[in-house]
């Protein structure tokens, strides 16, 4: 492990290393978005070029695209592919049934189609994600541009009902401009604290005629791969029950340590 990564870092990079052990030769492969999925994009492409494993990529953001096209792996659009074997994506929280808060860098949309095609999700994440309830981290939610402020009303109207303990949205900006996602769509992000009941969010959320999408991924992650800062991986399946706590020691090439700019 190199020794100028922080722990964080360090944290990411070996969830990452674990998680692309899961790919096989002529795989299709959903990749994430985000800090830890871009590590799993360093990861599999170091594969590729050591192992000569032969996969294909569909990346759940233009981000994603340029880094993986540019680090080699070969990549197709979810069309062409149509099903996945594996995604591999990040997370902002999970909880212990492993649902998850995604959608931090904007790129829900694309990730959950992409994982739901999947016959596989792995999440990769440091420590600091696991919660016991989630709501810590504001629940992005994806919503079209027009009528954005009476969609986002309804959004206000419908939490007034719903077992969370606190009630606040706000439309994600990008300077003075509001954000727009890979769909041109825009982000409202909710601050609710603590979510009671996540599955009926999700479900009343995308019962509003504005909204696309919400972070909720409610029994889409078979895998979570917990990294730790000193080099330990904990591996947890829910469908088979297991939590496997390991020691990686990693040589990584310095080829995946170029272009750390997510
Ligand atoms: O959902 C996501 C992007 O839409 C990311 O997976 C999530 O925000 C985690 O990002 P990071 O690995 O940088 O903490």
């Amino acid at each position: 492990m190199p020794a100028d990564l922080s722990p964080i870092d360090t944290a990411k990079f070996v969830a990452a290393k674990r998680a692309v052990d899961y790919v096989q030769d002529g795989m299709k492969v959903g990749l994430g978005t985000g800090s830890t999925a871009a590590w799993m994009v360093r990861c599999l492409a170091e594969r590729i070029r050591q192992d000569g494993l032969r996969v294909t990529g569909v990346p759940t953001s233009t981000r994603t695209a340029e880094l993986a096209r540019q680090l080699g792996i070969p990549v197709t659009s979810l069309d062409d592919a149509k099903w996945l074997d594996l995604t591999i994506d990040g997370a902002d929280e999970f909880d212990p049934q492993l649902a998850l808060i995604k959608g931090g860098g904007a790129a829900l949309l694309q990730e959950k189609i992409v994982a739901t095609a999947s016959d596989q999700m792995i999440v990769i994440a440091d420590a600091a994600k696991e919660v016991a309830q989630l709501g810590a981290f504001p629940l992005p939610v994806e919503i079209i541009p027009f009528g954005w402020q009476t969609t986002k009303a309804l959004i206000e109207e419908l939490l007034v009902g719903m077992d969370v303990l606190h009630r606040d949205v706000t439309l994600r900006m990008n300077g003075d401009k509001p954000l727009l996602t890979d769909e041109a769509n825009y982000i409202v992000d909710l601050h609710l604290k603590r979510i009671g009941n996540p599955r009926q969010l999700s479900l009343v959320l995308n019962q509003i005629p504005g909204v696309v999408e919400n972070g909720l991924f409610i029994d889409i992650c078979d895998i979570v791969i917990i990294g730790h800062g000193d080099g330990r991986v904990v591996v947890r399946d829910i469908n088979a029950g297991t939590e496997v706590d390991e020691r990686i020691h990693l040589v990584p090439s310095d080829n995946i340590f170029t272009d750390l700019g997510d």
